[in-house]
């Protein structure tokens, strides 16, 4: 007989449920946060000036999110409209040491951390002795360390006033009931929680979490929970010439306090110069040097940090991508075109990106066999094509 297969637990993802989602940029005052925002945004709502705290209010923009499979639909279909995917972007205020007890902008800055739901941690690199350094110099990892402490002594204070909560209300239970069981599950949780960034020093999003632990955690978003990407902002030419002093360190810092996390090197200044030449002058600038804009990798990485995937619906009125969670069914994502075709869903006809791609046309995928009816079970592929039947 075959060993009997191990069921795997479907865990639910860390962070707030839903598709829509936010990124933030993080970090002290003054190191291009809102630079880096008006160019990924092309927009000037951002607030721009060489001194800390510009940007008080925070700012939203939302940034297309760059797919060379939406590029060959709207080839393909001719569409009237085009729709991408976008990726929600905010831009924060600078935070500085002392903020999770008040001092800079303090809580009212990482309310809006709350706000979001992955963060874009904006580094400086780049030698400017015309650019102040709130903490005298330059030095990236010193930078990194001070948000990593405000953000995990503010989710200690979070946690720690959860945890007294929930005994207050356990002790009102009484010993015997269900409820009570729960809450106790639930408080085991939260001090595990409160082990994780206090004990061991970890971010809460590296953590090794079941899935009711997960359910827990999202309940209390914390700041730590949220998925970083570093973004290293360098001299135009350390980033021509691939080259920093700070970057192996930074490396190093990220692969013993978060392993895993993405780094990406860019740079403001060559970001800039960039944007404001036409699109011809650009592709041959990037040729000339060799390197490429780091904007739609940055966009990409955003995107895929909130465990976003993409479905497109395609026709000669428009080609759209829709963004949805990873893991989201058929129903949920047929919702977010219209509540309507959540409620009253019937089936989807389904075909991967890659199989229009080879076959070249719906009715070969058809005749290949691959376009498939879908039910009210399947989970949604990135890529996938989507036409949907809701019944009247
Ligand atoms: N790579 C770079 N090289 C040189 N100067 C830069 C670079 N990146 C940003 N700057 C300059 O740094 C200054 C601060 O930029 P910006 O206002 O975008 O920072 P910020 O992080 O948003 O600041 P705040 O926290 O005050 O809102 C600006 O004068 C900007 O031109
Ligand atoms: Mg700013």
């Amino acid at each position: 007989m075959p060993p009997k297969k191990a069921v795997q637990e479907k865990k639910p993802l860390l962070g707030r449920p839903g598709n829509n989602l936010k990124i933030g940029i993080v970090g002290v005052p003054n190191v291009g946060k809102s630079s880096f925002f008006n160019l990924l945004s092309n927009t000037d709502n951002g607030i721009i000036a060489n001194y800390p705290y510009a940007t008080i209010d925070s700012e939203e923009a939302r940034v297309p999110v760059p797919d060379s499979r939406f590029d060959w639909l709207c080839e393909t279909y001719k569409p009237a409209s085009r729709v991408p995917a976008f990726l929600t972007c905010i831009d924060i205020a600078g935070l500085t040491a002392g903020a999770s007890t008040g001092a800079g902008l303090g809580n009212a800055f990482l309310s809006h951390v709350r706000a979001v739901d992955g963060i874009f941690q904006v580094t400086r690199a780049f030698d400017d002795a015309e650019v102040t350094h709130v903490e005298g110099d330059v030095n990236p990892i010193r930078d990194m360390e001070i948000i990593q402490t405000e953000l995990r002594l503010k989710d200690i204070e979070w946690v720690q006033k959860a945890l007294e909560n929930l005994k207050k209300t356990s002790r009102s239970l009484g010993n015997t009931s269900l409820a009570d069981k729960a809450k106790k599950e639930e408080i085991a949780t939260v001090e595990k929680v409160l082990k994780c960034i206090s004990e061991d020093n970890k971010d809460v999003r590296k953590g090794d979490w079941n899935g009711k632990e997960i359910e827990v955690i999202n309940g209390l978003q914390l700041l730590t929970a949220k998925p970083v990407t570093y973004l290293v902002n360098l001299s135009e030419k350390d980033f021509i010439r691939k080259k920093n002093k700070w970057l192996p360190k930074i490396k190093a810092w990220i692969d013993e306090h978060n392993p895993g996390d993405n780094l990406i090197p860019f740079s403001v200044a060559f970001e800039e110069r960039l944007s404001r030449m036409s699109p011809e002058e650009k592709e041959e600038e990037q040729k000339k040097l060799g390197v490429t804009s780091a904007l739609p990798k940055i966009t990409t990485a955003g995107y895929a940090s909130l465990d976003l995937i993409r479905y497109f619906t395609c026709g000669p009125d428009e080609v759209r991508a829709w963004t949805i969670r990873k893991g989201t069914k058929a129903p949920q994502a047929a919702g977010v075109i219209h509540s309507d075709f959540e409620k009253k869903f019937v089936c989807g006809e389904i075909m991967a990106y890659e199989d229009l791609h080879e076959h070249g046309s719906e009715a070969a995928v058809k005749a290949a066999g691959k376009l498939r009816q879908q039910g009210k079970p399947y989970e949604m592929q990135d890529g996938d094509i989507a036409y949907w039947k809701a019944g009247a």
